[in-house]
């Protein structure tokens, strides 16, 4: 398949205009405090180590305010990351975004599935980088296959700066190299069109400037030693094809079998006899030398998520997250395992159990195993994401022709909805936000998509009946997986506006987006990092507020602050649960 052959354009049809007003810098208003009525469902337990008390169910309808039940306490969280507390106690941050669609749209519609953008030539100005966070973008991922360290460091200000003048929580997602076979940069050139029956040289010397013509060089020093006459070359995976005809040395002359544009630094494999050649190759470390020095880099940056390129085992993630613990005391840096590789497909389980979350990167898996195995492939990672609950994002070419045309096809929409259906945590654009024409046209594409795919799921009522198995390894923690099941069923059965949860790691809030709830979930988090991280789970609306361990208090407070900004209203229900009491209430605004 070629990028350049699009058969239908139909340039008059025109997406759904930016429904949010420009975000605005004051977000900050007094609280009001009042008592909450309260209707509450207490499982109280203990999770105090000397305690005995197995747990207890304790029913209550008691409209006289919240302080009557809620008397234990539990401490059962990690020790909260002290840095980026803001003092003011009197305060709750979110994005105006998200504010604005909770005023216009009410709990119910607001869209549940994240949206990561990657961040390239076509985005990485102030402007654009506000326009992406107005239209939705959750998280912003940064590719070191290219640019600058500088260049990448400049991005990572102006997306801070974007969080604290406009008041997103937009997260940074860093994506390593790795030490696959890549064609090296065109000597500055946007891209290369190959057509049918050139030849092109493949040539694993460096051209300083001046690259000959239809000379590509490659980054694999043993490329040219281990390709043999007849095999296929595959660029992009398979965006563009060639077949070996000759080596000289150095070089080894193809010709173009399938053509197409090349992209700067774009990925190649070989084939032999219909399957992949990993040899030299595949003993290549999954951490390179330079991937070490780029992880340092977002250390020191203190990026939000670190995305580890071609994962081959779980050993290469539980190293690197040892790394970062030592390196990085006081920030919680979460690891994604790339799934792009045949065999991380082996290994998948464990490789997901050690991460922090995954990515299907369908771009390098497509090149890996045939096409037609990546549908399946994609839905088996997605599903075991969700029991192991760990967050999944579907990645590349969901609309990959708006990265030249403004309208999507009706084949990537069904694609796009297809990842929305198996209710992935989030989406991700790759070239469409970095180098296309129109990143915020496909932004707005993924972004009504979803809303309309997750309202007619909801419509149909068509909850999958998905087997959650036990993932915590204490007691205390299968109270709280069971607290939250419980929980987002009752606001499934109840209909209820909206879940709360009250968080300090982050947690219990992932444990009830798991559950995938037909309500949005407000995620209170008193850590400006953990509120950034939880942006890229599926449902999570995260806000930035102080709490103590009284939740009466948390509640009368959350109420007055969100009902002064217009976001809830009296008579709205909501369950809340939280790290601090293991409980359910079930609360009527007041
Ligand atoms: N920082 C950047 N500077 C220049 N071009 C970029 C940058 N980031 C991305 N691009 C362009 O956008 C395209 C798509 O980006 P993407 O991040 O999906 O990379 P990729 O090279 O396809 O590889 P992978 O996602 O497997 O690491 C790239 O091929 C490149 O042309
Ligand atoms: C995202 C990525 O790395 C891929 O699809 O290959
Ligand atoms: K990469
Ligand atoms: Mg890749």
């Amino acid at each position: 398949m070629s990028r350049s052959l699009h058969i239908f354009n139909p340039s008059n049809l025109t997406f759904p205009k930016q429904p949010y007003p420009k975000p605005s810098s004051n977000r900050r208003l007094p609280a009001t405090t009042f008592s909450p009525k309260l209707i509450s469902i207490k499982a109280s337990t203990s999770s105090d180590p000397n305690s005995s008390t197995s747990p207890q169910v304790l029913i209550s309808n008691n409209g006289t305010g919240a302080g009557g039940i809620l008397s234990s306490t539990t401490q059962d969280y990690d020790t909260p990351p002290s840095q980026s507390i803001t003092s003011d106690s009197s305060s709750i941050e979110v994005d105006a975004v998200t504010e604005a669609e909770l005023k216009e749209n009410g709990f119910r519609s607001t869209r549940r599935t994240k949206l990561v953008c990657t961040i390239g030539p076509a985005t990485c100005g102030f402007e654009e980088l506000e326009a992406l966070a107005v239209g939705g973008m959750n998280v912003a991922r940064i590719n070191m296959c290219h640019g600058t360290r500088e260049w990448h460091r400049r991005v990572i200000e102006r997306v801070r700066r974007l969080n604290e003048e406009k008041g997103f929580a937009v997260a940074i997602m860093m994506d390593t190299e790795g030490s696959e076979i890549h064609m090296g940069d065109l000597g500055g050139a946007s891209s290369a069109k190959a057509e049918d029956g050139e030849i092109w040289t493949f040539s694993v010397r460096a051209f300083d400037s001046h690259r000959p013509e239809r000379t590509v060089n490659v980054n694999y020093d043993g490329f040219a030693e281990d390709v043999k006459v007849g095999d296929e070359l595959l660029v992009d995976g398979g965006m563009v094809r060639f077949e070996a005809m000759e080596k000289i040395g150095p070089d080894v002359k193809c010709r173009c079998t399938d053509p197409g544009l090349m992209l700067p630094r774009a990925n190649v494999t070989f084939w032999r006899d219909g399957s992949l050649v990993r040899e030299r190759n595949a003993m290549l470390p999954t951490i390179s030398s330079k991937d070490w020095l780029d992880i340092d880099f977002g250390i020191a940056e203190g990026v939000d998520f670190i995305a580890i390129s071609f994962v081959k085992s779980a050993e290469v993630i539980t190293h690197l997250k040892s790394y970062i613990a030592a390196r990085s005391r006081d920030s919680d840096i979460a690891v994604i395992a790339k799934i792009e590789s045949i065999d991380s497909l082996k290994n998948l389980e464990e490789i997901i159990q050690a991460s922090d979350g995954a990515m299907v990167a369908r771009g390098d898996l497509g090149a890996q195993i045939p096409l037609e195995q990546v549908p399946a492939a994609q839905q088996n990672i997605v599903q075991i994401c969700r029991q192991l609950n760990k967050p999944v994002i579907v990645a590349s070419q969901l609309l990959e022709s708006m990265i030249e045309y403004p309208t999507p096809t009706r084949a990537e929409v069904a694609d796009v909805s297809e990842a929305v259906r198996q209710r992935a945590d989030a989406l991700m654009l790759s070239g469409e936000s970095a180098m296309g024409q129109y990143p915020e046209k496909a932004l707005a594409v993924l972004r009504s998509v979803s809303v309309r795919i997750e309202k007619w799921w909801r419509e149909e009522k068509c909850h999958e009946a998905m087997e959650l198995p036990v993932v915590g390894s204490s007691f205390s923690d299968s109270i709280s997986e069971e607290i939250c099941i419980s929980a987002a069923k009752m606001a499934n059965n109840l209909g209820v506006d909206a879940l709360f949860v009250y968080t300090k790691t982050g947690h219990m809030a992932s444990l009830l987006s798991r559950c995938r709830p037909d309500c949005p979930i407000f995620a209170f988090t008193s850590t400006t990092s953990v509120r950034r991280r939880l942006n890229l789970q599926w449902g999570l609306i995260p806000f930035r507020l102080s709490f103590s361990d009284d939740m009466e208090g948390n509640l009368n407070k959350t109420f007055s602050l969100l009902k002064a900004r217009g976001m809830i209203k009296s008579g709205d229900l909501v369950i809340a649960v939280s790290d601090i009491l293991q409980s359910i209430q079930v609360l009527i605004v007041p």
